[in-house]
Protein backbone atom coordinates (compact mmCIF):
# COMPACT_ATOMS: atom_id res chain seq x y z
CA UNK A 1 0.00 0.00 0.00
CA UNK A 2 1.42 3.41 -1.22
CA UNK A 3 0.53 5.24 2.30
CA UNK A 4 0.90 8.37 2.09
CA UNK A 5 -0.36 8.62 -1.34
CA UNK A 6 -3.84 6.74 0.54
CA UNK A 7 -3.28 9.44 3.02
CA UNK A 8 -2.97 12.92 0.70
CA UNK A 9 -6.01 11.67 -1.30
CA UNK A 10 -8.37 10.99 1.67
CA UNK A 11 -6.61 13.85 4.22
CA UNK A 12 -5.66 11.94 6.70
CA UNK A 13 -3.52 13.75 9.51
CA UNK A 14 -1.63 11.20 11.06
CA UNK A 15 -0.70 7.56 11.31
CA UNK A 16 1.20 6.57 14.29
CA UNK A 17 2.69 2.62 14.64
CA UNK A 18 3.80 1.60 17.98
CA UNK A 19 5.44 -1.15 19.09
CA UNK A 20 6.25 -2.53 22.71
CA UNK A 21 8.54 -6.25 22.35
CA UNK A 22 8.18 -6.85 25.64
CA UNK A 23 4.13 -6.80 25.95
CA UNK A 24 3.74 -7.97 22.50
CA UNK A 25 1.77 -4.54 21.55
CA UNK A 26 1.44 -4.01 17.72
CA UNK A 27 -0.56 -1.47 17.42
CA UNK A 28 -1.71 1.12 14.89
CA UNK A 29 -3.34 4.43 15.31
CA UNK A 30 -4.88 6.59 12.67
CA UNK A 31 -6.19 10.13 13.25
CA UNK A 32 -8.45 11.22 9.79
CA UNK A 33 -9.57 14.94 10.57
CA UNK A 34 -9.59 16.77 13.92
CA UNK A 35 -11.42 20.33 12.19
CA UNK A 36 -14.22 19.33 14.96
CA UNK A 37 -11.87 18.88 17.86
CA UNK A 38 -9.96 15.63 19.13
CA UNK A 39 -10.34 12.64 17.44
CA UNK A 40 -12.27 10.05 19.32
CA UNK A 41 -12.65 6.35 17.89
CA UNK A 42 -12.50 2.65 19.54
CA UNK A 43 -9.65 0.17 19.72
CA UNK A 44 -10.03 -3.22 17.88
CA UNK A 45 -8.13 -6.35 18.26
CA UNK A 46 -8.11 -8.29 15.69
CA UNK A 47 -6.03 -11.23 14.18
CA UNK A 48 -5.59 -9.44 10.67
CA UNK A 49 -4.06 -11.51 7.77
CA UNK A 50 -0.86 -8.98 7.66
CA UNK A 51 0.28 -6.04 8.37
CA UNK A 52 -1.34 -4.19 5.09
CA UNK A 53 -4.58 -5.34 5.86
CA UNK A 54 -4.29 -4.23 9.80
CA UNK A 55 -3.61 -0.55 8.20
CA UNK A 56 -5.67 0.01 6.01
CA UNK A 57 -8.37 -1.48 8.47
CA UNK A 58 -7.62 1.70 11.00
CA UNK A 59 -7.45 4.30 8.07
CA UNK A 60 -11.20 2.68 6.96
CA UNK A 61 -12.35 2.97 10.07
CA UNK A 62 -10.68 6.14 11.18
CA UNK A 63 -12.10 8.21 8.07
CA UNK A 64 -15.44 6.33 9.38
CA UNK A 65 -15.45 8.09 12.71
CA UNK A 66 -14.78 11.56 11.39
CA UNK A 67 -17.86 10.68 9.46
CA UNK A 68 -20.02 9.61 12.30
CA UNK A 69 -19.25 12.09 14.67
CA UNK A 70 -19.43 15.01 12.54
CA UNK A 71 -23.04 13.47 11.60
CA UNK A 72 -24.08 13.19 15.36
CA UNK A 73 -23.37 16.52 15.66
CA UNK A 74 -20.56 15.70 18.13
CA UNK A 75 -17.56 18.36 18.45
CA UNK A 76 -14.83 15.62 17.45
CA UNK A 77 -13.04 14.33 14.97
CA UNK A 78 -12.42 11.13 13.98
CA UNK A 79 -9.59 8.28 14.79
CA UNK A 80 -9.60 4.94 15.21
CA UNK A 81 -6.95 2.21 16.59
CA UNK A 82 -6.43 -1.64 15.65
CA UNK A 83 -4.08 -3.77 17.51
CA UNK A 84 -3.08 -7.14 16.08
CA UNK A 85 -3.81 -9.92 17.84
CA UNK A 86 -5.87 -12.37 19.26
CA UNK A 87 -8.29 -11.00 21.68
CA UNK A 88 -8.71 -14.53 23.38
CA UNK A 89 -5.21 -15.03 23.81
CA UNK A 90 -2.84 -12.27 23.21
CA UNK A 91 -4.24 -10.01 25.91
CA UNK A 92 -2.20 -8.72 28.87
CA UNK A 93 -2.13 -6.24 31.52
CA UNK A 94 1.18 -4.27 30.31
CA UNK A 95 -0.22 -4.63 26.78
CA UNK A 96 -2.81 -1.73 26.88
CA UNK A 97 -0.97 -0.05 29.87
CA UNK A 98 2.09 0.72 27.10
CA UNK A 99 -0.96 1.18 24.38
CA UNK A 100 -1.98 3.99 26.96
CA UNK A 101 1.12 5.72 27.48
CA UNK A 102 1.52 5.85 23.33
CA UNK A 103 -1.98 7.58 23.40
CA UNK A 104 -0.66 9.93 26.07
CA UNK A 105 1.51 11.16 24.01
CA UNK A 106 -0.53 12.22 20.99
CA UNK A 107 -1.54 14.52 23.94
CA UNK A 108 -5.43 14.92 23.83
CA UNK A 109 -5.50 14.30 19.64
CA UNK A 110 -6.69 11.36 20.04
CA UNK A 111 -9.34 9.53 22.62
CA UNK A 112 -9.98 5.65 22.70
CA UNK A 113 -13.27 3.27 23.79
CA UNK A 114 -13.87 -0.41 22.98
CA UNK A 115 -14.70 -1.94 20.01
CA UNK A 116 -14.30 -5.16 18.62
CA UNK A 117 -11.86 -7.45 20.59
CA UNK A 118 -11.33 -4.84 23.39
CA UNK A 119 -13.75 -4.24 26.87
CA UNK A 120 -14.44 -2.02 29.72
CA UNK A 121 -11.25 -3.83 31.42
CA UNK A 122 -9.06 -3.61 28.97
CA UNK A 123 -10.09 0.56 28.57
CA UNK A 124 -9.48 0.47 32.76
CA UNK A 125 -6.20 -0.68 32.10
CA UNK A 126 -5.14 2.12 29.54
CA UNK A 127 -7.19 4.47 32.26
CA UNK A 128 -3.97 4.00 34.28
CA UNK A 129 -2.19 5.74 31.76
CA UNK A 130 -3.69 8.26 30.36
CA UNK A 131 -6.38 10.25 30.80
CA UNK A 132 -7.83 9.81 27.34
CA UNK A 133 -9.68 6.73 27.06
CA UNK A 134 -13.83 7.01 27.94
CA UNK A 135 -16.10 3.56 28.06
CA UNK A 136 -14.19 3.15 31.12
CA UNK A 137 -16.04 1.01 34.62
CA UNK A 138 -18.51 3.25 35.79
CA UNK A 139 -17.29 3.23 39.30
CA UNK A 140 -14.76 5.51 37.66
CA UNK A 141 -17.89 7.91 36.80
CA UNK A 142 -17.40 6.94 33.41
CA UNK A 143 -20.24 5.35 30.74
CA UNK A 144 -18.72 1.63 30.98
CA UNK A 145 -19.90 -0.74 27.86
CA UNK A 146 -21.02 1.24 24.82
CA UNK A 147 -22.58 -2.05 23.02
CA UNK A 148 -26.00 -1.57 24.50
CA UNK A 149 -26.41 2.48 23.94
CA UNK A 150 -25.19 1.16 20.59
CA UNK A 151 -27.86 -1.59 19.98
CA UNK A 152 -30.39 1.04 21.34
CA UNK A 153 -29.51 3.47 18.49
CA UNK A 154 -29.26 0.80 16.03
CA UNK A 155 -32.70 -0.55 16.74
CA UNK A 156 -34.01 3.12 16.50
CA UNK A 157 -32.52 3.63 13.21
CA UNK A 158 -33.66 0.49 11.99
CA UNK A 159 -37.40 1.85 12.77
CA UNK A 160 -36.79 5.07 11.06
CA UNK A 161 -35.55 3.09 8.27
CA UNK A 162 -38.65 0.47 8.02
CA UNK A 163 -41.10 3.36 8.06
CA UNK A 164 -39.23 4.84 5.02
CA UNK A 165 -39.51 0.94 3.10
CA UNK A 166 -42.69 -0.28 4.99
CA UNK A 167 -44.87 2.92 5.68
CA UNK A 168 -44.72 2.10 9.19
CA UNK A 169 -42.04 1.95 12.06
CA UNK A 170 -43.43 -1.13 13.82
CA UNK A 171 -41.13 -3.93 13.74
CA UNK A 172 -43.68 -6.35 15.08
CA UNK A 173 -43.87 -9.40 12.40
CA UNK A 174 -40.74 -8.31 10.46
CA UNK A 175 -38.10 -10.77 9.66
CA UNK A 176 -35.03 -9.38 10.57
CA UNK A 177 -31.93 -11.42 9.61
CA UNK A 178 -28.94 -10.92 11.90
CA UNK A 179 -25.30 -11.28 10.96
CA UNK A 180 -23.56 -11.69 14.34
CA UNK A 181 -24.96 -12.00 17.76
CA UNK A 182 -21.98 -9.84 19.39
CA UNK A 183 -22.26 -7.78 22.11
CA UNK A 184 -24.19 -5.17 20.10
CA UNK A 185 -26.16 -7.43 17.77
CA UNK A 186 -27.21 -9.50 21.42
CA UNK A 187 -28.54 -6.28 22.98
CA UNK A 188 -30.24 -5.04 19.67
CA UNK A 189 -31.91 -8.43 19.30
CA UNK A 190 -33.44 -7.87 22.64
CA UNK A 191 -35.37 -5.02 21.12
CA UNK A 192 -36.24 -6.43 18.46
CA UNK A 193 -37.63 -9.65 20.36
CA UNK A 194 -39.57 -7.21 22.55
CA UNK A 195 -41.19 -5.49 19.91
CA UNK A 196 -42.48 -9.06 18.48
CA UNK A 197 -39.89 -9.52 15.24
CA UNK A 198 -38.87 -12.39 14.12
CA UNK A 199 -35.15 -13.54 14.16
CA UNK A 200 -32.75 -15.11 12.12
CA UNK A 201 -29.30 -15.36 13.42
CA UNK A 202 -25.78 -16.27 12.30
CA UNK A 203 -22.08 -16.05 14.22
CA UNK A 204 -19.09 -17.94 13.97
CA UNK A 205 -19.42 -18.61 17.77
CA UNK A 206 -21.90 -21.14 18.35
CA UNK A 207 -22.03 -20.20 21.85
CA UNK A 208 -23.30 -16.78 20.57
CA UNK A 209 -25.97 -18.01 17.80
CA UNK A 210 -27.48 -20.71 20.86
CA UNK A 211 -28.21 -17.87 23.35
CA UNK A 212 -30.23 -16.34 20.65
CA UNK A 213 -32.33 -19.13 19.85
CA UNK A 214 -32.71 -19.76 23.49
CA UNK A 215 -33.52 -16.22 24.50
CA UNK A 216 -35.56 -14.72 21.93
CA UNK A 217 -36.36 -17.90 19.74
CA UNK A 218 -34.19 -16.78 17.18
CA UNK A 219 -33.65 -19.62 13.80
CA UNK A 220 -29.85 -20.33 13.63
CA UNK A 221 -28.50 -20.40 9.60
CA UNK A 222 -25.23 -20.71 8.66
CA UNK A 223 -22.78 -17.93 8.04
CA UNK A 224 -23.19 -17.60 4.07
CA UNK A 225 -26.85 -18.40 4.16
CA UNK A 226 -27.51 -15.06 6.17
CA UNK A 227 -27.08 -12.58 3.08
CA UNK A 228 -30.19 -15.22 0.95
CA UNK A 229 -32.67 -15.67 3.80
CA UNK A 230 -36.26 -14.98 3.09
CA UNK A 231 -37.12 -11.41 5.15
CA UNK A 232 -37.48 -7.87 5.59
CA UNK A 233 -34.35 -6.54 7.16
CA UNK A 234 -30.61 -7.54 6.88
CA UNK A 235 -29.04 -6.34 9.94
CA UNK A 236 -25.02 -6.81 9.28
CA UNK A 237 -23.53 -6.63 12.53
CA UNK A 238 -20.43 -8.24 12.15
CA UNK A 239 -17.46 -6.78 10.28
CA UNK A 240 -17.16 -4.63 7.54
CA UNK A 241 -17.47 -5.20 3.64
CA UNK A 242 -20.79 -7.50 3.24
CA UNK A 243 -22.53 -5.38 0.98
CA UNK A 244 -20.89 -6.35 -1.74
CA UNK A 245 -20.65 -7.91 -5.26
CA UNK A 246 -21.23 -11.81 -4.23
CA UNK A 247 -23.97 -10.55 -1.52
CA UNK A 248 -25.61 -8.25 -3.54
CA UNK A 249 -27.53 -10.82 -5.87
CA UNK A 250 -28.47 -13.10 -2.74
CA UNK A 251 -30.70 -10.12 -0.59
CA UNK A 252 -34.22 -10.00 -0.59
CA UNK A 253 -34.78 -7.87 2.06
CA UNK A 254 -36.07 -4.36 1.42
CA UNK A 255 -33.96 -2.67 3.92
CA UNK A 256 -30.12 -2.62 5.07
CA UNK A 257 -29.89 -1.67 9.02
CA UNK A 258 -27.19 -2.93 11.11
CA UNK A 259 -23.96 -2.24 13.70
CA UNK A 260 -21.30 -2.68 11.84
CA UNK A 261 -18.78 -0.23 10.33
CA UNK A 262 -18.22 -0.19 6.55
CA UNK A 263 -20.82 -2.38 5.87
CA UNK A 264 -20.60 -1.36 2.05
CA UNK A 265 -17.39 -2.65 0.15
CA UNK A 266 -17.46 0.03 -2.01
CA UNK A 267 -19.27 3.28 -2.80
CA UNK A 268 -20.63 1.35 -5.83
CA UNK A 269 -22.49 -1.15 -3.30
CA UNK A 270 -24.14 1.85 -2.43
CA UNK A 271 -25.21 2.97 -6.02
CA UNK A 272 -26.22 -0.59 -6.74
CA UNK A 273 -28.70 -1.39 -3.46
CA UNK A 274 -29.95 2.14 -3.82
CA UNK A 275 -30.92 1.32 -7.58
CA UNK A 276 -32.78 -1.85 -6.53
CA UNK A 277 -34.66 0.24 -4.02
CA UNK A 278 -33.16 -1.06 -0.92
CA UNK A 279 -33.47 1.49 1.53
CA UNK A 280 -29.91 0.90 3.31
CA UNK A 281 -29.34 3.08 6.79
CA UNK A 282 -25.84 4.26 6.46
CA UNK A 283 -23.64 2.32 8.85
CA UNK A 284 -22.28 5.67 10.58
CA UNK A 285 -25.16 7.23 11.34
CA UNK A 286 -27.34 4.55 13.15
CA UNK A 287 -24.44 3.18 14.84
CA UNK A 288 -23.26 5.99 16.19
CA UNK A 289 -25.11 5.44 19.78
CA UNK A 290 -22.11 4.12 21.50
CA UNK A 291 -20.12 7.13 20.61
CA UNK A 292 -22.58 9.37 21.25
CA UNK A 293 -22.74 7.54 25.05
CA UNK A 294 -18.65 7.51 25.28
CA UNK A 295 -18.34 11.43 24.73
CA UNK A 296 -21.06 12.22 26.71
CA UNK A 297 -17.94 11.16 29.64
CA UNK A 298 -16.11 14.27 28.26
CA UNK A 299 -18.89 16.82 29.99
CA UNK A 300 -19.18 14.54 33.04
CA UNK A 301 -21.37 11.66 32.46
CA UNK A 302 -25.31 11.90 32.29
CA UNK A 303 -27.10 8.65 31.13
CA UNK A 304 -30.24 10.51 30.33
CA UNK A 305 -28.49 13.12 28.89
CA UNK A 306 -26.79 10.59 26.41
CA UNK A 307 -29.83 8.10 25.89
CA UNK A 308 -31.79 11.66 24.69
CA UNK A 309 -29.34 12.22 22.18
CA UNK A 310 -28.95 8.64 20.89
CA UNK A 311 -32.87 8.28 20.50
CA UNK A 312 -32.56 11.31 17.56
CA UNK A 313 -30.81 8.47 15.23
CA UNK A 314 -34.68 8.20 14.49
CA UNK A 315 -34.80 10.94 13.10
CA UNK A 316 -31.06 11.30 12.03
CA UNK A 317 -32.07 8.09 9.84
CA UNK A 318 -35.44 9.91 8.82
CA UNK A 319 -33.08 13.12 7.79
CA UNK A 320 -31.25 10.85 5.31
CA UNK A 321 -33.88 9.07 3.63
CA UNK A 322 -35.22 12.65 3.29
CA UNK A 323 -32.34 14.22 1.74
CA UNK A 324 -32.04 10.88 -0.92
CA UNK A 325 -35.51 11.18 -1.88
CA UNK A 326 -35.24 14.36 -2.15
CA UNK A 327 -32.29 14.81 -4.70
CA UNK A 328 -32.54 11.67 -6.05
CA UNK A 329 -29.52 10.02 -4.64
CA UNK A 330 -28.05 7.02 -2.65
CA UNK A 331 -28.65 7.77 1.20
CA UNK A 332 -24.72 6.77 1.76
CA UNK A 333 -23.79 10.18 -0.38
CA UNK A 334 -26.78 11.96 1.58
CA UNK A 335 -25.03 11.01 5.03
CA UNK A 336 -21.73 11.28 3.63
CA UNK A 337 -22.98 15.41 2.36
CA UNK A 338 -24.39 15.94 5.71
CA UNK A 339 -21.39 15.05 7.58
CA UNK A 340 -18.85 17.18 4.99
CA UNK A 341 -21.08 19.81 4.90
CA UNK A 342 -20.62 19.93 8.85
CA UNK A 343 -16.80 19.84 8.87
CA UNK A 344 -16.52 22.40 6.02
CA UNK A 345 -18.98 24.79 7.89
CA UNK A 346 -16.67 24.19 11.09
CA UNK A 347 -13.70 24.97 8.75
CA UNK A 348 -14.74 28.38 7.84
CA UNK A 349 -15.93 29.40 10.68
CA UNK A 350 -12.78 28.89 12.51
CA UNK A 351 -11.55 32.55 11.63
CA UNK A 352 -11.19 33.89 14.61
CA UNK A 353 -8.15 33.85 17.09
CA UNK A 354 -8.75 33.43 21.07
CA UNK A 355 -6.43 33.37 23.53
CA UNK A 356 -7.06 30.04 25.93
CA UNK A 357 -9.34 28.16 23.37
CA UNK A 358 -11.79 26.27 25.11
CA UNK A 359 -10.43 22.49 24.83
CA UNK A 360 -13.53 19.79 24.95
CA UNK A 361 -10.66 18.30 27.33
CA UNK A 362 -10.44 21.28 29.18
CA UNK A 363 -11.96 20.22 32.36
CA UNK A 364 -10.25 16.38 31.87
CA UNK A 365 -6.53 17.52 32.07
CA UNK A 366 -7.15 20.62 34.26
CA UNK A 367 -6.35 23.43 32.09
N1 LIG B 1 -19.50 -2.00 20.33
C1 LIG B 1 -19.97 -0.84 19.93
O1 LIG B 1 -20.46 -0.04 20.73
C2 LIG B 1 -19.93 -0.48 18.47
C3 LIG B 1 -19.68 -1.44 17.50
N2 LIG B 1 -19.73 -1.09 16.17
C4 LIG B 1 -19.51 -2.10 15.16
O2 LIG B 1 -20.51 -3.11 15.26
C5 LIG B 1 -19.96 -4.37 14.90
C6 LIG B 1 -20.16 -5.36 16.04
O3 LIG B 1 -19.49 -4.87 17.19
P1 LIG B 1 -19.53 -5.65 18.58
O4 LIG B 1 -20.86 -6.26 18.77
O5 LIG B 1 -19.00 -4.74 19.59
O6 LIG B 1 -18.45 -6.78 18.31
P2 LIG B 1 -18.43 -8.28 18.83
O7 LIG B 1 -17.06 -8.79 18.56
O8 LIG B 1 -18.95 -8.39 20.21
O9 LIG B 1 -19.49 -8.98 17.86
C7 LIG B 1 -19.22 -9.31 16.55
C8 LIG B 1 -19.75 -10.72 16.32
O10 LIG B 1 -19.63 -11.03 14.95
C9 LIG B 1 -19.20 -12.37 14.86
N3 LIG B 1 -18.60 -12.57 13.54
C10 LIG B 1 -17.37 -12.22 13.11
N4 LIG B 1 -17.21 -12.57 11.81
C11 LIG B 1 -18.38 -13.16 11.43
C12 LIG B 1 -18.86 -13.71 10.21
N5 LIG B 1 -18.10 -13.76 9.13
N6 LIG B 1 -20.11 -14.19 10.18
C13 LIG B 1 -20.90 -14.16 11.28
N7 LIG B 1 -20.50 -13.65 12.46
C14 LIG B 1 -19.26 -13.15 12.52
C15 LIG B 1 -18.27 -12.59 16.03
O11 LIG B 1 -18.13 -13.94 16.35
C16 LIG B 1 -18.98 -11.78 17.11
O12 LIG B 1 -19.89 -12.57 17.85
C17 LIG B 1 -18.50 -4.11 14.54
O13 LIG B 1 -18.37 -3.88 13.17
C18 LIG B 1 -18.17 -2.81 15.30
O14 LIG B 1 -17.12 -2.09 14.73
C19 LIG B 1 -20.04 0.17 15.78
C20 LIG B 1 -20.30 1.14 16.69
C21 LIG B 1 -20.18 0.91 18.10
C1 LIG C 1 -17.37 1.92 20.09
C2 LIG C 1 -17.52 3.39 20.09
C3 LIG C 1 -17.45 3.88 21.46
C4 LIG C 1 -16.66 4.16 19.19
C5 LIG C 1 -16.31 3.54 17.88
O1 LIG C 1 -15.20 3.20 17.66
C6 LIG C 1 -17.36 3.30 16.88
O2 LIG C 1 -18.44 3.89 16.95
O3 LIG C 1 -17.09 2.54 15.94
Amino acid sequence: MEIFKYMETYDYEQLVICQDKQSGLKAIICIHDTTLGPALGGTRMWTYENEDAAIEDALRLAKGMTYKNAAAGLNLGGGKTVIIGDPRKDKNEEMFRAFGRYIQGLNGRYITAEDVGTTVADMDLIRQETEFVTGVSPAFGSSGNPSPVTAYGVYRGMKAAAKEAFGTDSLEGKVIAVQGVGNVAYNMCKHLHEEGAQLIVTDINKEAVQRAVEEFGAKAVDTEEIYSVDCDIYAPCALGATINDETIPQLKAKVIAGAANNQLKDVKHGDIIHEMGIVYAPDYVINAGGVINVADELNGYNHDRAMKKVELIYDNIARVCEISKRDSIPTYVAADRLAEERIERNKNSRSQFLLNDRHILSDRIGQ
